[in-house]
């Protein structure tokens, strides 16, 4: 693939700091429509931070966020939401109770706007119905549907979250390490449902410590050391690029 698509997302020089601390320091990169970007980087490198100034969690100290052109910096987090970001997250956050479907049902906008409002009931229900059973159908877990979903193994838990991040049908997906708890069996199902979503077109950016995963599985890989971006390209060039090398030397990734 040499040449990339229009960017979907675009992070223009982008900090944020802790304290003394610089999370990220003047980061920028952009994340090609339809493709699937990775972002990798040794233990506190601002892999998290970058997706929480993405989803507005964060707000960057300096910089600009942009979604298709628009700016995103400074929304609210729900104001992102509602542009298309949608994400799951490195600790596993499911609700106690709540079955697998009742999951997929509740992540979906029961939005302010107007003609949400307008709809009858039974309509909207039955959009929200189809969207869940789209998700429930897509991962594989018409079995498990009506089982708690914390009751569930830890590699079906992570595709409970990635269906519910994508009822939301989102322009753009945020993942998390989405293979961390999961057998190889399981990682290897997941890169080839997320190998059809691309080919649907869907925008997708994750973080993985699995190297083997990424560098199968990415069109384009971003690494940040220390809040700074070392190295960017292709899954070969990244791999052999010796600042990247040098990075995870020692290393306990
Ligand atoms: N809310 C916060 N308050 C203070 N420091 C923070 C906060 N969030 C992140 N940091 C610091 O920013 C740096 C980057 O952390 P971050 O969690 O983004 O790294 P990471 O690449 O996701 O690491 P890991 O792979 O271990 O999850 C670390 O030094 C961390 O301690």
């Amino acid at each position: 693939m040499s040449t990339m698509p229009a960017p979907l997302l675009s992070l223009v020089d982008v900090t944020r700091t802790f304290g003394g601390v610089q999370a990220l320091s003047g980061v920028s990169l952009d994340v090609a429509a339809g493709r699937i970007t990775g972002v990798i980087g040794p233990n506190g490198a601002g892999k998290t931070t970058l997706f929480n100034v993405i989803t507005g969690a964060y707000t960057p100290t300096a910089g600009e966020i942009y979604l298709d052109g628009a700016r995103l910096t400074g929304l609210k987090p729900y104001q992102i939401a509602r542009a298309g970001i949608a994400r799951t997250f490195q600790n596993i956050r499911l609700f106690s109770s709540m079955s697998v479907w009742e999951h997929l049902l509740v992540a979906q906008r029961h939005d302010g706007s107007v003609f949400g409002r307008l709809l009858p009931a039974g309509l909207a229900r039955s959009k929200a119905g189809r969207e869940a059973e789209k998700a429930l159908v897509f991962f594989g877990l018409e079995k498990v549907r009506d089982r708690p979903a914390r009751e569930l193994p830890y590699g079906t838990q992570r595709k409970v979250e990635m269906a519910r991040a994508l009822t939301a049908n989102p322009r753009l997906l945020l993942l998390d390490e989405p293979i961390a708890g999961m057998s190889h069996e399981e990682a290897d199902e997941l890169r080839h449902l997320l190998m059809r979503l691309r080919a649907d077109g869907l925008t997708i950016l994750l973080i993985e410590h699995d190297m083997t995963f990424v560098m199968n599985l990415c069109d384009r890989i971003h690494v940040l050391d220390f809040g700074r971006q070392i190295a960017h390209g292709t899954p070969e060039a990244v791999r052999t690029d010796p600042a990247v090398l040098d990075a995870y030397l020692g290393a306990d990734t």
